[in-house]
């Protein structure tokens, strides 16, 4: 029964899809930290669903509510309570399918776990509505780690077979670039190649036209995190990344950097040589490793892409059973659905990695980071 991700900066969701709002609490702010709620709002519009026959019809405000924990535009560094209300539910589309499992969905784990008394209205608390509340705690997180000098972005790299450009992974410089690129759009559909965004639209449309859905990939950078940031095992980078990346309703697959591809490698092809700048750093001069080594930062840019699933609600008919029946059954669902999650998701998994690297920075430097943001890696 765990709703809290963050051992030095928490962020507990709570919610259901078709109840009277979702939302967070996010525990661990200091006290001071700027919250300029037209970046959250920015990065909530990204994630919101537009009724364009690319997202879910079901288009609302997504207006965030902060309910504690910030006045006059500063954190007081008591728990920030937020939520968002839910204005436009129609749980009727669900009751004339209620005892029929949805494949892919978890209708039927979550009857397993909470034994009929689940919400099971719009997919109750499993609901992709729910990551609005991560998007709305996981931006404070993001503003106050951009003043620190972290930057984190996603794009999507693919969605059904078309692939946009990928990043930059062994040139920092083109990376920091492509993350502008994208930092310019407002549009929820980040992509760094303009000439693939119409086809990954019509593949979209085209998927939902026919009752269907299409996945994808996409592809997180984190910009800036300095070396040192991680512990040797449990808590290492890929594994806190890991671990809100795979907290993102649909996401099946991750990897970092070179990831799967290192299978085929040898190691003098596979590993990172050293080398100094002039200024005395220390960095790589590829970065198949993306960024990290023994699970701690060593200060280039954290690179990973998720694997994100094609929605599982769709409109054409699929086998299924009748579980308070006990018979196998035919399902043809009713309601409202992305034809795609990737797109809008694409901001759902830069707020989850901040969430992650805030955590793992409040780790080793305490609130100085929030509090001195440009000197808290004196010491460094
Ligand atoms: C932003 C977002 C939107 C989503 N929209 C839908 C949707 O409209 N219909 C649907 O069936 N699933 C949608 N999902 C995915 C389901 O919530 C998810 O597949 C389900 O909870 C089962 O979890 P799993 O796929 O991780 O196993 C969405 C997920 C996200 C992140
Ligand atoms: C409402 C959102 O997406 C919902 C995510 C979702 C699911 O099963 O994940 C199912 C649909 O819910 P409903 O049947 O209530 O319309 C989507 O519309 C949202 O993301 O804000």
């Amino acid at each position: 029964m765990k709703n809290t991700f963050g051992s030095d900066l928490s962020l507990t969701i709570f919610g259901e899809s078709h109840g009277r709002a979702v939302g967070a609490v996010l525990d661990g702010m200091a006290a001071g930290v700027p919250v300029d709620e037209s970046f959250l709002a920015a990065c909530m519009d990204k994630r919101r669903a537009r009724g364009d026959g690319l997202s879910t019809p079901r288009v609302e405000a997504d207006a965030v509510q902060l309910l504690s924990g910030v006045v006059n535009g500063h954190t007081t560094g008591t728990a920030i309570a937020l939520m968002i209300e839910n204005q436009n539910t129609r749980s009727a589309d669900y009751a004339k399918t209620a005892d029929l499992l949805r494949p892919g969905h978890a209708d039927f784990t979550a009857y397993a776990k909470y034994h009929g008394f689940q919400d099971a209205r719009g997919g109750g608390h499993f609901s992709g509505r729910v990551t609005a509340a991560l998007v709305a705690g996981g931006s404070i997180v993001l503003a106050a780690l951009q003043r620190a000098g972290i930057d984190i972005t996603t794009h999507i790299a693919r969605c059904a077979d078309i692939a946009d450009t990928p990043f930059a992974l062994d040139d920092p410089a083109a990376l920091a670039a492509q993350a502008e690129t994208l930092a310019s759009k407002t549009e929820g559909f980040a992509v760094l190649d303009a000439a693939v965004e119409e086809p990954m639209k019509t593949a979209i449309r085209a998927a939902g036209a026919e009752g269907d859905s299409v996945g994808g990939v996409l592809e997180t950078a984190i910009l800036g995190l300095p070396a040192g940031i991680g512990e040797p095992y449990f808590d290492s980078v890929e594994s806190e990344i890991a671990h809100l990346a795979f907290s993102v309703p649909a996401v099946k697959g991750i990897e970092f950097g070179t990831g799967f591809g290192f299978a085929g490698l040898r190691g003098s092809e596979a590993n990172d040589a050293f080398r100094m700048t002039a200024e005395g750093a220390v960095v790589t001069a590829t970065n198949h490793n993306a960024g990290i080594n023994g699970g701690i930062a060593n200060g280039m840019p954290v690179v990973f892409r998720t694997a994100v699933k094609p929605t599982p609600s769709i409109y054409k008919q699929q086998d299924t059973v009748d579980y308070i029946a006990k018979k196998d059954a035919q399902l043809s669902i009713q309601g409202r659905h992305d034809p795609c999650i990737v797109p809008r998701a694409a901001i759902v998994q830069t707020c989850a990695a901040a969430l992650a690297v805030g955590d793992l920075l409040t780790a080793r430097y305490g609130a100085r980071w929030m509090t001195d943001p440009t000197g808290y890696r004196k010491e460094d």
